[in-house]
């Protein structure tokens, strides 16, 4: 792929001497919705993990947009360009929805701490452009009318949707979804392919996810990897990934291969 806007390079983690990523190379293109697939425990949220700076891989590269992002703190990985959600929701808690997705903004927050805790004007004015951008991310993911609830008491669905528009608040280049349909029922899952959908046409963001619904992600998906043992199996376009024999055997005996094959 010429020009990917993720580029990782001969990833390799191990834990105690475990290898959970071997030797991944990874590529993920502009303005695409792509997938990373595989069975339990095949590393796909080590991955991210290692994207987004949370694991240390002990070999390899990882770049955004030409960017080196080994060994960058996670809130450096954001401010390169790439947020994400986590596998299970998490949201902080005693605060409302508004200030979780105002927590997204603050990673590229200009204003220094002095000024901060004088609350200068430079300051105010820049968290009323926090405020108003938060608003945006809540409105276009549909829940700004819950912007003033404690984030924690939404109905599961909307949650997600908090941590989506928290991700969307730091500007993301890339969005890293993990496993984000996991807990919605069929309309809500509908819902969220719409969404995401209109995240790539009218933000301009790719979308990275990690999904064990099959359908969903034949659906939306316009590229599909395959991670199983830490290796990267396959990759491709749907039809080809469900056709590779590689990912047919990867699958055999998974409760979830069903829905691939
Ligand atoms: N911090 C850690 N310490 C030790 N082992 C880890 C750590 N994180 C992940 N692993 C191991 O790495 C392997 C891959 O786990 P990972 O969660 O990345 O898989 P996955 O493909 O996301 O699985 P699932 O689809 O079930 O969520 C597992 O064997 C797991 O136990």
């Amino acid at each position: 792929m010429s020009n990917p806007l993720l580029e990782l390079a001969g990833v390799n983690l191990s834990f105690a001497g475990n290898t959970v990523l071997d030797n991944v190379d990874f590529t993920v293109g502009r303005g695409v919705i792509a997938s990373l697939i595989g069975p339990n425990g095949a590393g796909k949220t080590s991955l991210f993990n290692c994207i987004t700076g949370f694991y240390k891989p002990q070999s390899g590269s990882i770049k955004v947009d030409g960017h080196e992002l080994m060994n960058l703190k996670p809130h450096k990985v954001t401010q390169a360009g790439i947020a994400r959600t986590f596998q299970n929701v998490r949201l902080f808690q005693q605060m409302t929805v508004l200030e979780n997705v105002m927590s997204g903004s603050h990673c590229r927050s200009k204003a220094g701490a002095v000024s901060a805790i004088l609350g200068l004007p430079s300051q105010r004015r820049e968290e009323a452009m926090i405020r108003a951008h938060a608003i945006e991310c809540l409105e276009f993911v549909g829940i700004a009318d819950e912007m003033d609830r404690d984030a924690t008491n939404l109905a599961y669905g909307h949650q997600r949707r908090v941590e989506i528009a928290r991700a969307l608040a730091t500007r993301p280049k890339l969005l890293l979804l993990d496993e984000p349909a996991a807990g919605l029922n069929a309309g809500e899952k509908q819902g969220l392919l719409e969404l995401i959908g209109r995240i790539r046409d009218e933000l301009d963001i790719s979308v990275l996810l990690i999904e064990h619904d099959t359908g969903m992600v034949m659906k939306i998906s316009e590229h599909i990897n395959v991670l199983d043992h830490g290796v990267m199996i396959a990759e491709g376009t749907p039809k080809q990934v469900q056709a590779n024999p590689k990912v047919i055997e990867a699958y055999l005996g998974q409760e979830d291969g069903e829905d691939l094959l």
